[in-house]
C-alpha cells in the first residue's frame, strides 16, 4: 500500500511546467535552500529517477508509441520511483524534490494527447491513491517564451518537438489543475528573471519549513 502524504515524516515537492518554462533551472537552488535550513534532500526526476525508470525515460522521450502505452509507461516509471526513492526517503524524514510527477501526466497525456481524464484518474488511483506532493511549483510562461528558451539550448526530444497547439493544451490542463488544487499548486510566473523567481520560491518554501 502507498503511504498517505500527511502521515509520513518527510515532505514531497514537485516541479511542473511545459518544456522550456524554466523549472529545472531552479531545482538546484531549491535543494540548496532546503539544505541550508537543515533538511536532508533527495533530488530526482520523472520519468526516471531509478535504473528501470531511466530506461523507460529513454524510450518515452525518443520512441513513438500509442498514447495509452505512453501513459502506462509514465505511471510504471512513477511506481518504481515511488518504491525505490520517494517512499523510503519520506519514511526517513527526508525532503524529496522531483522534476515532474503526476500533474505532468494529466497535462501531457491528458491535455496534450487527449487521454480521458477518467483514465488518468484511474491510473492515479491505482499507483498512488494517497500520496500527493505537499507542494507543487507550476512554472508558467506563454508558449512563445518557452519555445524561445528551448530553441536556444538543445537538441529537442519527442515531446519538445511537438507543435504549439500541443503545448497550449498541456498548459491549459496545468492551469486547470492549479485552479482545482490551489492549496497544493503554486503558480510561479517564470517570465521574470532567475533572481526574481528565486525570491518567489524562497517566500513559498519559508512557510513550509
Ligand atoms: N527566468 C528565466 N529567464 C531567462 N531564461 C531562463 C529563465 N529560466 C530558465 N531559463 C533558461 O531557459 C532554458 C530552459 O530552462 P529549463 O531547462 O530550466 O526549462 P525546463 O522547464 O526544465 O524545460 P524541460 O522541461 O524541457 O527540461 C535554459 O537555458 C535556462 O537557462
Ligand atoms: C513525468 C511526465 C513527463 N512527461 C514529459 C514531459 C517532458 O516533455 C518529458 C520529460 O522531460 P524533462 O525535460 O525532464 O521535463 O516527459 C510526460 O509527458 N508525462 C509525464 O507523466
Amino acid at each position: 500500500m502507498t503511504p498517505d502524504s500527511t502521515a509520513v515524516p518527510g515532505k514531497f515537492i514537485s516541479f511542473e511546467g511545459i518544456d522550456g518554462a524554466g523549472k529545472s533551472t531552479h531545482i538546484g537552488f531549491v535543494a540548496d535552500f532546503l539544505k541550508a535550513h537543515g533538511k536532508t534532500v533527495v533530488s530526482s526526476r520523472e520519468p526516471g529517477g531509478t535504473a528501470v525508470g531511466e530506461k523507460l525515460r529513454d524510450m518515452l522521450l525518443h520512441d513513438k508509441m500509442h498514447l495509452e502505452t505512453e501513459a502506462l509507461l509514465m505511471f510504471a516509471s512513477r511506481r518504481e520511483h515511488m518504491a525505490q526513492v520517494i517512499e523510503p526517503a519520506l519514511a526517513r524524514g527526508e525532503w524529496v524534490i522531483s522534476d515532474r510527477f503526476t500533474d505532468a501526466s494529466f497535462a501531457y497525456q491528458g491535455g496534450g494527447r487527449g487521454l480521458s481524464r477518467a483514465k488518468m484518474e484511474a491510473l492515479e488511483q491505482w499507483v498512488h491513491p494517497h500520496l500527493q506532493p505537499v507542494l507543487t511549483f507550476l512554472f508558467d510562461v506563454p508558449l512563445d517564451v518557452a519555445r524561445a528558451r528551448l530553441d536556444a539550448t538543445r537538441t529537442l526530444d519527442k515531446f519538445e518537438q511537438e507543435q504549439q497547439d500541443f503545448f497550449a493544451a498541456c498548459r491549459n490542463e496545468y492551469l486547470r489543475r492549479a485552479a482545482q488544487f490551489p492549496e497544493r499548486i503554486v503558480v510561479i510566473d517564470s517570465t521574470r528573471s532567475i533572481e526574481q523567481t528565486r525570491a518567489a520560491l524562497s517566500a513559498v518554501l519559508q512557510k513550509l519549513l
